[in-house]
């Protein structure tokens, strides 16, 4: 599969923040997840990215090439979201698409239309007056309705309710369809990315921790619970994060396969990406 986007050693230091030497791939055809918790550095690393940022150092490659050799053409290529609409809310939503879509070259105003249309949102509408989970749709609308071919949305369903944020999956789901394109959108909310992500990539403190396909995380760590006897300084190396009482464990491990041979009498529980994310980043999983 090609690469659609490339980020190598991106480097940003703000006062008590720095994201470090950040870099991974975004391949073509794939949904992936940029997580973390708040504060992490996904909006830095976006917004670096997408040049709304000056990053310190760092290369950012779109299909192979600089983005900022080929900004306005490259631009073109790419839809986006961001959590802060940058829109004028006095505006309605006609006359703030009279003001993006000149931006564009591939604009196609039927596309649009039709997105109005599905997504019940009127034209004559101000801004000021759309509820969360329209803004959210109209902001989509614009992004896509360019024919872009890598999506970039920053937290799109940070305040939404489950029924919107199940629809804008079931959007994200739809743009995939034509071949060619991806989709990277950052959320601290994991349990969105259950069903559509493809990739997950885990950013801590302007570190990236991991870039793998979900399917392979999911796959490679387990929840193991037991009795407190069978830890040892030897069997507690095989795990992530262990929660210990003094009936019994819980912790996640990487390593299943060690698990099964040393301890016996235990059981396998799969996690989900949040517990995954958390054993990765220290912090708490299930409390016993
Ligand atoms: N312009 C800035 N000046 C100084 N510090 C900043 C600036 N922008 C972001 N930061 C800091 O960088 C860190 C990372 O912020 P960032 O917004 O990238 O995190 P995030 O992972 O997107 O968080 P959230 O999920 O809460 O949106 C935070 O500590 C934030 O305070």
């Amino acid at each position: 599969m090609d690469t659609i986007l490339e980020v190598s050693n991106l480097n940003k230091k703000f006062t008590g923040f720095s994201l470090n030497n950040v870099s991974f791939s975004l391949r073509e055809g794939c949904i992936t997840g940029f997580i973390g918790i708040n504060g992490s550095g996904k909006t830095t690393t976006i917004k670096s990215i997408l040049g709304l940022i000056l990053k310190d150092a760092g290369s950012i490659k779109f299909l192979g090439e600089e983005i900022t050799d080929h900004e306005r053409e490259l631009k073109n290529r790419i839809g986006v979201v961001l959590d802060e609409g940058y829109f004028y809310e006095e505006m309605t939503l006609k006359e703030m698409k009279n003001v993006i879509a000149p931006a564009y070259t591939n604009w196609d105003e039927p596309v649009f239309l039709s997105y109005m249309k599905r997504f019940n949102l009127k034209l004559n509408q101000k801004i000021s007056t759309l509820s969360k989970g329209m803004r959210m749709k109209y902001a989509i609308a614009l992004a896509i309705s360019h024919h872009a071919d890598l999506l970039i949305m920053d937290e799109p369903t940070s305040g939404l309710d489950p029924l919107v944020r199940s629809e804008l999956m079931s959007i994200l789901l739809e743009f995939m369809k034509e071949d060619g394109k991806s989709v990277f959108f950052s959320t601290h909310i994991t349990s969105d990315l259950d069903k559509i992500a493809d990739m997950l990539i885990l950013i801590d403190n302007g570190n990236i921790l991991f870039n793998e396909e979900k399917d392979q995380l999911l796959e490679s760590h387990a929840i193991v619970k037991g009795d407190h006897k069978l830890l040892n300084e030897q069997t507690r190396q095989l795990f992530l994060t262990l929660h210990e009482t003094t009936y019994g464990f819980e912790g996640i491990t990487q390593d299943l396969q060690q698990v099964r041979q040393q301890l016996k009498d235990i059981v396998i529980e799969r996690p989900s990406i949040e517990d995954i994310m958390l054993a990765h980043i220290g912090g708490p999983t299930h409390v016993i």
